[in-house]
């Protein structure tokens, strides 16, 4: 590998200012934040509630009108774009898994990770579509629609959808919130997997340290800014990293604790 340019990351976010004017006082979503994601590598984001960890994965999803900064997927610098333009590099360049899946209820497995490359104009072979259940273990399960698989199963649909256009980026916003322990491993499994790509980079929101430390490395934020980060971390490091900075946290939300102990399991819910 030659020098670091700006194109070896898949995302890269520069001095990103995000308020929110919504009340009588601005929020502060992103107060400066600069960060890159490399190509092949898994990144976990974390922050006690209110941080701006969301913030930050829609920014990189070019999902936030930022104020200030800029933000690169692949290159390309997003507020360059029109909005039909946007609309293309979103759709083939970045893949996102959320929460709660998200999966068409009415369309089978394969249907639904057909669906973003139909959306693009492109209708994918048959065999593509299969590739990509195969590639999450799922190929016996392309004619199943959501509600008869578990939520592990339907998480790993949503992941073959988010992959099948070949993002440069997956964007995971809590992705085993919703699982169990063992449903959860598995996605993780694959997300590492997936980070391995050298045409790729994960970028995954959790509050579960133990979640993040099947990544590369983990930042952390705080007040939107970012607070630190840790190379290849174990869930102990993770978790008293984030003890710290929840009792630093100006405003606690008691009602949204997050589970922040060594020995908090993948399943903690949120
Ligand atoms: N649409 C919005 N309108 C107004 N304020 C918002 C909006 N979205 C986020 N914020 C505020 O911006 C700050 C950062 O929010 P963000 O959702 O990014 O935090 P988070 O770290 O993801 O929190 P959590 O862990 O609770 O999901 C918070 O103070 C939040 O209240």
């Amino acid at each position: 590998m030659g020098i670091m340019n700006a194109t070896d990351f898949a995302v890269e976010l520069r001095s990103v200012r995000r308020t929110y004017r919504r009340g009588p006082e601005p929020v502060v979503g992103l107060d400066g934040v600069s960060v890159g994601f490399p190509f092949g590598t898994f990144t976990a984001v974390m922050g006690p509630s209110g941080s701006g960890k969301s913030t930050l994965l829609r920014s990189a999803a070019g999902l936030e009108a930022i104020d200030d900064g800029e933000v690169r997927v692949d290159g390309t610098v997003l507020g360059g774009l029109r909005d039909k333009e946007l609309t293309v590099l979103r759709r083939e360049r970045i893949g996102f898994v959320f929460q709660s899946f998200n999966l068409l209820p009415a369309l089978t497995a394969a249907q639904n990770v057909a669906l973003p490359a139909k959306l693009s104009g492109r209708r994918p072979a048959p065999a593509e579509v299969t590739a990509a259940l195969a590639a999450v273990g799922l190929a016996d399960r392309a004619g199943h629609r959501p509600g008869e698989l578990s939520g592990g199963q339907q998480q790993r649909v949503a992941i073959a959808r988010a992959l099948i256009t070949r993002p440069a980026v997956l964007l995971a916003d809590e992705p085993t919130g919703a699982l169990d322990t063992r449903s959860g491993r598995e996605v993780l499994a694959l997300l590492r997997g997936m980070a391995d790509d050298p045409g790729r980079a994960v970028v995954m929101v959790t509050h579960d340290p133990v979640a993040a430390a099947y990544a590369d490395r983990v930042l952390f934020l705080r007040d939107g800014r970012l607070d630190g980060s840790l190379e290849r971390p174990t869930a102990e490091q993770v978790a008293a990293r984030m003890t710290a900075l929840e009792a630093h946290a100006p405003e606690a939300h008691p009602s949204k604790a997050h589970p922040s102990q060594a020995h908090a399991s993948e399943a903690s819910a949120c």
